[in-house]
């Protein structure tokens, strides 16, 4: 049985922090595919790709225009019978590039048990009853806050921040900053601790919001490099009050402003990776992704954001882990399921995984350098589907053969032999992303 390639066009969500226009990386590709009912406006926002069979913006086949949710439904084996038993017939993952203008919301999404208690109550604002395990991998610099600080940083900047602990409140401030500098001590009741002044902030009035905001944006560009440094000039201080600035100039007063004190502030370099486990605090704040999941929708959202914002549900839900920025990186290793050609092996090409601990998706990037460089992927026992984000070349299974460039997508059945090459020359990048799923 010949498996198929199929050559998808995917559709784009216009969120307000979008990169607009054709500054968008999710518009270029999008407008990569033919269609007749995308036209790129300079002036809209374009800020999700969205790849694969999410109901709320299937991917179609080029050629039938029929979805993939509806060719998988059909025909399971496209999917292997291993991955369609465990999952239905649907892919188990959601595939993504973002294009990131400006903050997203603070966000976490829910775990399975709380994905499926919020879809029965209330499934408008929360269409799928799964977790969104998330990982996302840098194709500009990246710049997003992720996970809760070490504790001695945030116990740092309540003595230091005067309106953040204003809002935060002095006795939960003082109970945190006593129990952030116990040696050793309780790993939970430091948890409950760090719940309890996040929650004091995130409970604020918006008159002392709007208040508490004026006095922050006055110091950050008054005090600059000794800002939220107790009078110690840092480049961190620099840094910090650059993006409150920044933040104020998007959204004006808004408590996501103060929650950055709370996270660590994570920078990703093209090819870095991070991956966020559910129920763990975020927001990403500028950069070209590309971004899996588990196939969800689900947001939990409690600042920096004109949609609906659910507050309580995101403090209650929070798992309240707290780790060095490092801690919050992933690490790619060589791909061993991969071969390259010689002249792959001496232009420095590389076949990179990107495994999370998680069942429902992995990624591969690759990078051929130079013409003729080539891969060959043994076959899988599961659904892909790739897209080349910069650079030309050809994909190729068994006599299939097509030619790939930048923004192309392809969805590849389980247990095919996959060949990429590079055809764009000596200084060429042929460069694609692979999400799949393997039982
Ligand atoms: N961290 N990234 C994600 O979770 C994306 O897949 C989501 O689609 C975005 O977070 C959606 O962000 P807004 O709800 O528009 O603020
Ligand atoms: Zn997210």
């Amino acid at each position: 049985m010949q498996v198929p390639l199929i050559r998808l066009q995917c559709g784009v969500n216009s969120y307000e922090w979008g990169k607009k226009g054709s500054d968008s990386a999710a518009a270029r590709f999008a407008a990569a595919t033919p269609s007749d009912d995308l036209s790129i406006r300079s002036d809209k926002p374009y800020a999700e790709l969205w790849m694969g069979t999410h109901p709320s913006n299937p991917s179609k086949d080029v050629n039938t225009g029929r979805t993939l949710l509806d060719l998988c439904s059909e025909n399971q084996l496209l999917l292997s019978q291993s991955v369609a038993a465990k999952y239905g017939a649907k892919l188990p993952f959601l595939f993504k590039v973002l294009s990131i203008n400006k903050a997203l919301s603070i966000q976490a999404h829910p775990n399975k048990k709380l994905a499926e208690q919020l879809h029965a109550r209330d499934p408008k604002n929360y269409p799928d009853d799964n977790h969104k395990p998330e990982m996302a991998i840098a194709i500009t610099p990246f710049e997003g806050l992720c996970g809760f600080r070490p504790l001695d940083e945030i116990a740092h900047f309540l003595e230091t921040v005067k309106p953040l602990r204003t809002l935060v409140g002095e006795e939960e401030a003082a109970q945190f900053i006593q129990a952030a500098k116990q040696e050793g001590g309780d790993e939970a009741a430091k948890k409950k601790a760090l719940q309890k002044a996040f929650g004091g902030l995130m409970s604020s009035s918006p008159e002392d919001v709007d208040r508490e905001t004026v006095n922050l944006v006055e110091l950050a560009k008054t005090e600059g490099e000794t800002f939220a440094a107790g009078g110690v000039s840092s480049t961190k201080g620099a840094v910090l009050a650059e993006l409150v600035t920044r933040l104020h100039g998007q959204f004006g007063s808004d408590i996501g402003i103060f929650v950055l004190f709370f996270l660590n502030f994570v920078t990703l370099q093209p090819g870095e990776a991070l991956f966020l486990v559910a129920d763990d605090i975020h927001a990403y704040v500028s950069g070209d992704i590309v971004e899996c999941m588990a196939a969800s929708d689900n947001v939990v959202r409690a600042g920096l954001t004109p949609k609906f914002k659910d507050v309580s549900t995101l403090v209650n839900m929070l798992t309240y882990n707290y780790a060095p920025i490092d801690q919050q990186k992933m690490t790619p290793t060589d791909y061993p399921y991969a071969t390259l050609n010689r002249a792959g092996y001496s232009s420095g090409s590389s076949v990179l995984l990107y495994d999370p601990p998680i069942d429902e998706f992995s990624v591969v990037r690759t990078l051929l350098r130079g013409d003729g460089a080539k891969a060959t992927f043994e076959p899988l026992e599961g659904p892909s589907i790739i897209i080349c984000t910069s650079g030309k070349g050809t994909i190729a299974v068994g006599p299939t053969k097509h030619e790939m460039k930048e923004g192309y997508v392809f969805f590849v059945g389980s247990t095919a032999e996959l060949v990429l090459e590079s055809t764009g020359g000596q200084d060429d990048e042929f460069i694609t992303y692979k999400a799949f799923c393997e039982i």
